[in-house]
């Protein structure tokens, strides 16, 4: 069985999560309308890293960018994914949420590792909880961003079975390299599909490099994006990852007893 990915590689007005709502809206319909099942947006696609402004703009889990992914979920049938800056009493969150085909969230993931070169530590808290969750019957895992660079965090996901890797971003263009080879790297140690959104555009502190990226379990780059604002749709076949798990078994191979 196939899946029809659809990542929504988006410019993101800073502080403005009206506009970005208007835009993600019209975004979300267009990868709909082309076969998009599981769609992707970017890393606090609502507001940007505008932080200091999060007192204002960030939301409650109940708040209108919620409102609009579960709408649009319910109405296109489709899956939509991606991180909001969440504001839970008086504590502010990267949060990455997943709305099924229902309208139901099927994942509420705060992001674990914060990025201080970009500010993150100063306004947020971390979260402490896994990112996984199913696609109908395929156990999937989603984290944010700088996530990435701790291939040990995203081995606890793959250790309790998942597949794919969901990975929303504001990744600045000076490391675009860093962004494929971990990308690339964390698809061959853990023999699963990566599908990672970056946004496009700039904010006043960093220009961002957009290479949306699906690469399949061996490796392979199967789809990217360039530079600008673009909706990526990539076909994927979850079922590869037995194939090559088995081909190269290396969870049978692990030694925890060495490493843990
Ligand atoms: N938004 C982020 O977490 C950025 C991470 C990043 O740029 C990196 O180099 O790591």
């Amino acid at each position: 069985m196939t899946t029809n990915l659809a990542i929504i590689q988006m410019d993101i007005a800073f502080g403005n999560p009206a506009l970005n709502r208007k835009h993600a809206r019209t975004q979300i319909e267009e990868a709909a309308t082309h076969g998009g099942e599981v769609i992707l947006l970017p890393e606090m696609w609502t507001t940007g890293y505008d932080l200091s402004r999060f007192d204002e703009i960030a939301e409650e889990l109940d708040g209108p960018a919620h409102q609009l992914m579960m709408e649009l979920a319910q109405q296109h049938k489709v899956t939509i994914a991606g991180s909001i800056a969440e504001r839970d009493g008086e504590d502010f969150y990267n949060t990455f949420v997943v709305y099924n085909e229902s309208g139901q969230r099927c994942l509420k993931y705060r992001k674990a590792h914060l990025f201080r070169l970009m500010d993150e530590e100063k306004f947020l808290r971390s979260g402490n909880q896994q990112g996984i969750f199913q696609l109908g019957d395929t156990p999937v895992a989603g984290v944010i961003c700088y996530d990435i660079r701790f291939p040990e965090w995203i081995r606890t996901h793959m250790l309790e079975g998942a597949r794919g890797l969901f990975v929303t971003a504001e990744w600045p263009k000076p490391r675009t390299e860093h962004w494929r080879s971990l990308l690339i790297s964390r698809a061959i140690e853990n023999q699963c599909f990566i599908i990672a959104c970056n946004r496009v555009g700039a904010d006043p502190n960093n220009e961002f490099g957009g290479h949306s990226l699906v690469i399949d379990p061996w490796g392979t780059v199967v789809g990217e994006a360039g530079e600008e604002e673009e909706i990526l749709i990539v076909e994927v076949d979850f079922s590869r990852v037995e194939a090559i798990r088995e081909q190269i078994p290396i969870f049978q191979d692990r030694r925890p007893d060495l490493y843990k």
